[in-house]
């Protein structure tokens, strides 16, 4: 043991060992007990103690005690309450050190009164032992707080048969290693922080993903089941998917807005292969062509004026899964080139970048364009059209589809009924005939919208009428369309003049503003006439076609 009679070359020499071993050491409880061995030597303690302030700052822990006298201790002191009924604990002389940050030299515990020392005796009592000399000395931190206490007793005689009071000249070297060893302490308390932090946010990241990868499954799986459609068209569009779907292979998709582009691009990405990897969908008309670029090459940091960080591309996103590419008819040529080199070539290059990085995807593009005619414009790259057309899959716009509406209307009624908890199951036969007749220029997606509509004007329970249908539906229909004259049921002359004469009236009101005198002027004929043939035809006014209206249309 170094005791005060030891020279300051080998005190120097110890506090260098220590230095070292503070700085070396990674394990905690080991840094405990190794601060706690030198402090021992350093003062020929017989007994060494840490007590360490907890999260809480109301308890001073003791998760070190040693002792040469006892081989096992059985019952060390316990966990110290900083605070009593709300007020600092003044009578403790651990807490008394903490708190003021003083050095306590106690020579005999037993012959001092000015603390409550009865932890002490106890201590004494159950492991039969007597504490005699105490010195207390604050660990602090760099802002001056208390992190813990070190607490040596019963400092050893010379020849190691007496316990003497701690010479005061030890209190400034104890200090001294005091205010080392809590430097490192309270680095090892960081570093110890930061791990867990680290634990923690890899535990919640991986949650986090396993939640992603579950969530993208349930939610975008659209399964083929739930693209309607059992027309011959649909059926060969079926047919080319499931060929198509586990495999890599390019696809084109061509078809009017709202025809399913995406919807069965998803269905291809989420059904084959590359499924658990993304799905990533650009829409080529969104962004202007610079800002599109960045989107899909990606960009290094000071590429442009405003790139201040790196961005990774949709490409690179897309790594290992499938890049939907809508409206590709109107990607910028010189963007045409750049995809052209990504699908060769297999790799892109971020702008700014002086190097490649590979990619793995599956090109899905499509468009509402005849890229063919683009080619002739000089609008589109013939050779990207040829990388493009790999696979090509034609939708079919809904009117010429017009078999697949009533599952189309049953699916979106189901779903929307659901959705806005109604319960909505019946539809009038002139509503039915309104919605077949309708030319659905938004295709599918007109539809669905049109059906949601429905769903929420119609009251709970109640039964569909042409009234809860959007007034485009309604206003098509009373236009005159010689197709659907000469496909009418009636083949009676008289009927079908009646038809035709009606829907020149509606027309004509609709054009004048439901204004009878200008319309009666515009036809040639007198007002009163207008309003004979107005009731014959029960046209009530231009602007709001009535559901007898659309019978008088259609008898
Ligand atoms: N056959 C179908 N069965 C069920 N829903 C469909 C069908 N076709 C399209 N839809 C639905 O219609 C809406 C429009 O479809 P989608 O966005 O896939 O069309 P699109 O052709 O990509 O349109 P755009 O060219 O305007 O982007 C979506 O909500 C989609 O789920």
């Amino acid at each position: 043991m170094l005791s005060e009679q030891h020279s300051s070359t080998q005190i120097m020499e110890e506090l260098l060992r220590l230095t070292t071993l503070l700085n070396t050491e990674r394990d905690s409880h080991a840094l405990l007990h190794s601060i706690v061995d030198v402090a021992r030597r350093l003062t020929s303690a017989e007994v060494g103690r840490i007590f360490i302030l907890d999260k809480t700052k109301r308890y001073l822990h003791q998760p070190i005690s040693q002792n040469t006298h006892i081989a096992s201790e059985i019952q060390g002191i316990k966990a110290i309450e900083l605070f009593k009924q709300g007020k600092r604990n003044m009578q403790d002389i651990t807490c008394y050190c903490a708190f003021t940050g003083k050095v306590m030299n106690i020579a005999d515990i037993y012959q001092f009164s000015g603390f409550d020392l009865t932890p002490y005796y106890d201590y004494d009592k159950i492991n039969q032992y007597k504490t005699s000399s105490l010195l207390a000395v604050p660990f602090r931190n760099h802002l001056e707080e208390t992190i813990g206490v070190l607490q040596l007793t019963n400092h050893v005689s010379k020849n190691g048969k007496h316990y003497k009071p701690f010479p005061t000249k030890l209190e400034t070297l104890v200090s001294a290693f005091a205010a080392q060893a809590a430097v490192t302490l309270n680095n090892m308390q960081l570093i110890e922080h930061n791990h867990r932090l680290i634990a923690l946010l890899d535990k919640t990241n991986r949650e986090l993903s396993e939640e992603n990868q579950t969530l993208r499954k349930q939610i975008k799986a659209p399964q083929f089941g739930e693209i309607i459609g059992t027309c011959k068209s649909m059926k060969t569009v079926f047919d080319l998917m499931s060929k198509v779907v586990n495999t890599s292979a390019t696809v084109l998709l061509n078809g009017e807005t709202g025809t399913g582009k995406e919807l069965i691009a998803k269905a291809i990405h989420y059904n084959g292969a590359r499924k658990s990897a993304q799905f990533v969908a650009q829409n080529c008309t969104a962004l202007p062509a610079n800002l599109l670029e960045g989107e899909l090459f990606g960009y290094k940091k000071g590429a442009f004026s405003g790139a201040d960080r790196d961005k990774k591309g949709l490409i690179e996103y897309a790594n290992g899964g499938t890049l939907f590419l809508d409206e590709i008819g109107d990607m910028p040529m010189d963007l045409q080139a750049k995809l052209l080199r990504v699908i060769q070539e297999r790799e892109v290059r971020p702008l700014g970048a002086l190097s490649s990085v590979k990619v793995d995807i599956r090109i899905i593009a499509a468009t509402h364009h005849s890229l063919p005619e683009l080619i002739d414009k000089g609008t589109f790259r013939e050779d990207l059209f040829y990388r493009l057309n790999v696979f090509p899959i034609e939708l079919p716009p809904l009117r010429l589809r017009r078999d697949d509406l009533p599952a189309l209307i049953n699916y979106f009624l189901n779903q929307y009924s659901q959705q806005y908890d109604k319960k909505i199951s019946l539809m009038s036969p002139a509503a039915l005939q309104l919605l077949n007749h309708y030319h659905y220029p938004g295709n599918v997606r007109e539809l669905k919208n049109i059906l949601e509509r429905t769903v929420l004007m119609c009251e709970n329970d109640a039964t569909i009428l042409p009234e809860h249908l959007p007034a485009e539906i309604l206003q098509a229909q009373n236009r005159f369309d010689t197709t659907s004259l000469a496909l009418g049921e009636s083949t009676n002359l008289k009927s079908v003049v009646g038809r035709y004469e009606s829907s020149v009236i509606r027309r004509r009101l609709e054009e004048n503003g439901g204004n009878q005198t200008k319309t009666a002027r515009s036809l040639g004929i007198s007002r009163r006439a207008l309003i004979d043939k107005m009731q014959r035809y029960a046209i009530t006014s231009a602007n709001q076609p009535t559901l007898s209206a659309q019978n008088s249309l259609s008898s």
